[in-house]
């Protein structure tokens, strides 16, 4: 949140130490980020009256002031943190699922919902490109145990993804040199594979935003 970050302790880009979580926000947490992403289903495919969309501006206006109540830092909101929820808790984040995660590599079930919608059925390109950014840190960060940024993410997108289908993504550190981390995916549904990456991922010096 950027009105709070002057006030937080900061290291750099990231914690070292960021604390993770299977209760921030609460026992109903898990149904309420549950409950957002539904909204945005309906957003994406509704067409309300008139008369609906003025009942809903009046709901959600009243929610927004609410939540703004119990806005807290990147490094202490529930989402991104809680481990227990697909994709960290992270809304922005396509909805994953880690089956196995070692120096070795990331494989996890990832599905794109009906909100991230590109065209004619399928998942946009944009939102295979942030679940493999996503993952593909991962695999960087457990590699060399440390935070890593993008430098670049070449997505070569091989046949369509499919919405509402449980796929398997996979990324793993390919080659090293110094802190500069070549990173590899894949997409598959089943055994058709959708899309695959050449990306490179740095390694962040101590402080290093
Ligand atoms: C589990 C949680 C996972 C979350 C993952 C989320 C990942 C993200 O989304 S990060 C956000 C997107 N990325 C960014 O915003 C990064 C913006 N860029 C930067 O901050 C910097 O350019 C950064 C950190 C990538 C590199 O900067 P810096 O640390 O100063 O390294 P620098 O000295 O320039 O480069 C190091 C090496 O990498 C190479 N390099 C850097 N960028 C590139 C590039 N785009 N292409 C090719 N080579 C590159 C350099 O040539 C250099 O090579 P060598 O050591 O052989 O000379």
């Amino acid at each position: 949140m950027s009105d709070s970050s002057p006030t937080v302790p900061h290291e750099g880009g990231f914690r070292p130490d960021l604390d993770i979580s299977t209760e921030r926000g609460g026992p109903h947490y898990a149904e309420f980020s549950e409950q957002v992403r539904t909204l945005m289903d309906k957003a994406r495919f509704a067409c309300p009256t008139d008369e609906l969309a003025v009942e809903a501006i009046a709901v959600l206006s009243e929610l927004n002031a609410k939540l703004d109540a119990h806005l807290v830092d990147e490094w202490t909101t529930p989402a991104g943190t809680r481990v227990d929820l697909p994709a960290r808790g992270n809304l922005t984040l396509p909805p994953y699922e880690i089956e196995e995660a070692t120096p070795e590599g990331v494989l996890a079930t990832v599905w794109f919902r009906p909100y991230h919608l590109g065209g004619n059925g399928v998942t946009h390109g944009g939102q295979v490109a942030v679940a493999f950014d996503d993952l593909g840190g991962m695999a960087s960060l457990v590699a060399v145990n440390g935070v890593c940024r993008t430098a670049y993410l070449k997505v070569n997108y091989r046949s369509l993804t499919p919405l509402n289908t449980r796929l398997t993504i996979r990324t793993w550190v390919e080659r090293r040199e110094g802190r500069k981390l070549f990173v590899a995916g894949t997409l598959h549904d089943g055994d058709r594979l959708c899309a695959d990456i050449e990306s490179l991922f740095i390694e962040l010096r101590p402080g290093q935003a």
